[in-house]
């Protein structure tokens, strides 16, 4: 079963520099204004690119450049995302980045994903800062190719981790605020493109038996309610639309299918996946 949602997006076209900056280098450009967010309210702002000022439907950039397309596979953990990613990864002139784990593991000698396990409350602001710092990284490296594939997004990091630590009161609210104020500089003053989100849903049991599956050192505390609330705050972000901006079109792929069925789903909706311009033929 395959949906997509469409989408809420105000339109940031990556302007020609984009693929160039790295976050240092935008903190030495601080006085140039990249982007201006529209409206303030209850949802996040939504962004508009104030160099090209143009939506972003057509494939030509203004420099003549050939627009590049960046998708974000999101889903609970162990859904299948490394799988997916894996599998299009056989695709000439994509290239996919994913989650670096490893550095979140190895951070100096300092493994943040096994002690934000093993106390949240103390640990979890630390693997978050980490996190918002790599993903940040990871959206502003210089793309090689036409297509990008990424695992997650620094979007998810923040609707979906920090905000259930916030929630079931392992995050205090003043470090809440101080990540909240980072990511609002980053997603006001940097250029975070994302033309598709490929959403795996299942049930947080399928990840719960997956996730035991895998075998994960730090993982292997994770309790089914702690996969239930990462679930629901996926739902609230892509599904119900209540509370958080979704930046592109959302496609809905049903992750409960065992891998000959993901393939078979991967296949019959390549084309929208891989070309986010179909997505509404696909609608
Ligand atoms: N459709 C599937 N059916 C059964 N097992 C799967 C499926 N997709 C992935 N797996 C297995 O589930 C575990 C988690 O998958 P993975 O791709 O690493 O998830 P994620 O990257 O979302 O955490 C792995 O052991 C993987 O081999
Ligand atoms: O912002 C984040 C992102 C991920 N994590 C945790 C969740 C998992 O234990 C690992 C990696 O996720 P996968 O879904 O297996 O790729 O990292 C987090 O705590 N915060």
């Amino acid at each position: 079963m395959l949906r997509v949602q469409s989408s809420g997006w105000q339109g940031c076209p990556v302007g020609p520099f984009c693929d160039e900056m790295r976050p240092l280098a935008a903190l030495r450009n601080l006085g140039r204004p990249l982007l201006v967010a529209l409206g303030y309210g209850r949802a996040e702002p939504r962004y508009f690119h104030l160099q090209c000022g143009q939506r972003r439907s057509g494939k030509i950039m203004q420099n003549g450049s050939r627009k590049k397309t960046v998708i974000c596979i999101e889903g609970n953990i162990a859904s299948g995302k490394t799988t997916c990613l894996e599998y299009f990864s056989k695709t000439p002139n994509i290239e996919v980045i994913t989650e670096p784990v490893t550095q979140w593991r190895n951070v100096q000698g300092h493994n943040l994903l096994g002690l934000m396990y093993q106390d949240s409350s103390r640990w979890g602001i630390t693997l978050q800062t980490y996190v918002q710092l790599t993903m940040l990284d990871m959206h502003t490296r210089p793309m090689m190719l036409p297509v990008r594939m990424m695992e997650r997004s620094i979007l998810s990091a923040k609707y979906i981790f920090v905000e259930n630590l916030y929630r079931s009161g392992k995050m205090p609210e003043p470090d809440y605020v101080v990540l909240t104020e980072w990511f609002d500089w980053i997603m006001k003053n940097m250029t975070i493109s994302v033309d598709l989100i490929v959403y795996l849903q299942l049930s947080p049991k399928t990840c719960y038996e997956r996730v035991k599956m895998r075998c994960r050192e730090e993982e292997k505390i994770i309790p089914l309610d702690y996969l239930e609330a990462i679930h629901n705050l996926h739902e609230e972000w892509l599904i119900k639309r209540t509370r958080f901006t979704v930046p592109a079109p959302v496609l809905v792929i049903n992750a409960d299918d065992d891998l000959q069925n993901m393939i078979r789903q991967y296949e019959e909706h390549r084309d929208c996946i891989l070309t986010p311009d179909n997505i509404q033929r696909c609608l």
